[in-house]
């Protein structure tokens, strides 16, 4: 009997032990379910950058064409872009590994040459040499962001088309004192020397330059010799003519902001500050959109915190995103390589890169321009790099002109402010000095008053 007990209380302790042991392994089970999860590292938004949907009405007029291999159909859903809070920022080691280079760029201030800026006549200065305390070269390491623009304020710009039609006044208003002048003088009695005198007295006057306006005067005082005293309506006509020939319509004007092959574009734009430089990326970045190109900016100005600010506000008034860095005096090196690896991960057309225009000095700027162009192209040749002029300043930005073609290779000038100055010369002035066209022309401070520019267009302008 004892036995039999003893069987059945061992029985009962391994039953109700198992009982114990069981529930203890489903309320683990349960618990372990109903613990929070581990903090999963935040999924990585992708955005869709979508193409700009503005379609212009009518043909462009301003030719995007150069060095563009007929683009690749770009998918119409847009492709990804990182999220737009934070940027895709490798690691300063990584990108150094990938870039190779890290030779410490060497200090650039040597107290030379200064540039002026172009309002005051003062020497432009800036708290620092910043290309003294870059990071080695080809490693940009300071952070960018991508700020996309908020897709529901969007502006239609204006197409190119005919702007300077529409902008003709402007031109005409203070330009035709010039060509009124020479009409005048040349059309007031006999074609003596005083009168040549004259003639060119108003051309130099106009920014014409000296070689120009001999080679103008002396055509057409052989044509008058050739044909007798001309009537005032033939004497315009050889007027136009020559001064068409100056202004040359057969250079290329072509800007380079068309897929080249399966990349997008990369323009560079220079110039000193208050030329308005980064008005001219705004509003060329507006001439695109309205021609239905997917646009992206690179804020490589640093300097000055408010020109990224003042180029974001550009960019997002007709939907295009700008790559900047939130901290004044970052690299500028790394914004551009940045804005460039943006443009090419998104697929966009073309990537417009502001640059300073300011520094302690000459040098130091150059320097630093130098090195942006060495940076972007580690990653992407560059296939425009426009001068920005301000037309208003003469000789002072031909002086200009010549320093920063010895630091990059332009391809092109924005002449800005030619609504405001009489000195429409200086169109013929720089593409002779430099060798390189003027493209654009800035006729006033609004949103789309930046036009291709149009050697007939100017002259019928700057003669009627
Ligand atoms: N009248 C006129 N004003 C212009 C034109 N283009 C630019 N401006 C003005 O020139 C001023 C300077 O322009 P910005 O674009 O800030 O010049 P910036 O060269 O970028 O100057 P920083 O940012 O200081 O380097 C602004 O007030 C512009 O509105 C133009 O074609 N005509």
């Amino acid at each position: 009997m004892d036995t039999l007990w003893e069987i059945l209380t061992v029985i009962t302790i391994l039953v109700v032990g198992g009982i114990t042991l069981a529930v203890a392994l489903v309320r683990g089970r349960r618990d372990k379910h109903s613990s929070p999860p581990p903090v999963a590292p935040p999924a990585r938004e992708t955005k869709t950058r979508e193409r700009n949907t503005y379609q212009p009405g009518g043909a462009a007029k301003i030719d995007t064409s150069k060095g563009g291999t007929p683009p690749p159909p770009v998918s119409q859903t847009g492709t990804t872009a990182e999220s737009g809070a934070t940027p895709p920022p490798a690691a300063p080691a990584e990108r150094a590994a990938k870039q190779g280079g890290s030779s410490p760029m060497a200090a650039a201030d040597t107290g030379a040459g200064e540039l002026v800026a172009p309002a005051t006549g003062d020497p432009v200065q800036g708290p620092g040499d910043r290309a003294g305390a870059d990071v080695s070269d080809g490693a940009p390491a300071d952070e960018t962001v991508l700020e996309e623009p908020d897709q529901e304020v969007i502006e239609h710009p204006e197409s190119a088309r005919g702007r300077m039609g529409r902008l003709r006044g402007r031109l005409a208003g203070s330009n035709s004192a010039m060509g009124k002048g020479l009409l005048g003088i040349l059309s007031a009695g006999t074609l003596d020397e005083a009168v040549w005198e004259e003639v060119e007295d108003t051309l130099l006057g106009a920014d014409l330059g000296v070689e120009a306006t001999t080679e103008l005067v002396d055509n057409l005082r052989s044509r008058v010799k050739a044909e007798g005293a001309p009537a005032p309506e033939q004497l315009e006509g050889w007027l136009h003519e020559e001064l068409l020939k100056l202004v040359d319509p057969s250079m290329d004007r072509r800007i380079a902001a068309s897929r080249v092959g399966d990349r997008p574009a990369v323009v560079m734009v220079v110039g000193v500050n208050g030329t308005g430089k980064t008005t001219t990326v705004g509003k060329l970045a507006r001439v695109l959109v309205a021609e239905d190109k997917q646009v992206v900016l690179g804020a490589a100005d640093t300097f000055r915190a408010a020109a990224a600010d003042q180029l974001e506000t550009w960019g997002a008034r007709v939907g295009v995103p700008t790559v900047r860095s939130q901290r004044e005096g970052a690299d500028p090196a790394a914004v551009a390589f940045d804005a460039v690896k943006d443009a090419h991960e998104s697929e966009a057309d073309v990537v417009i890169i502001d640059t300073a225009g300011r520094l302690h000095n000459k040098v130091g700027l150059m320097d630093e321009l130098a090195k942006v162009k060495r940076v972007i192209e580690k990653r992407s040749p560059i296939d425009e790099c426009i001068l920005v002029l301000d037309a208003t300043t003469g000789q002072n930005g031909m002086r200009q002109a010549e320093v920063f073609a010895k630091a990059v290779n332009i391809t092109g000038v924005a002449l800005t402010k030619l609504d405001g100055t009489a000195k429409g010369g200086i169109v013929v002035l720089v593409q002779r000095e430099l060798g390189v066209p003027v493209k654009l022309v800035g006729l006033g401070e609004g949103a789309d008053d930046l036009a291709p520019f149009d050697p007939k267009a100017f002259v019928d302008a700057v003669l009627d």
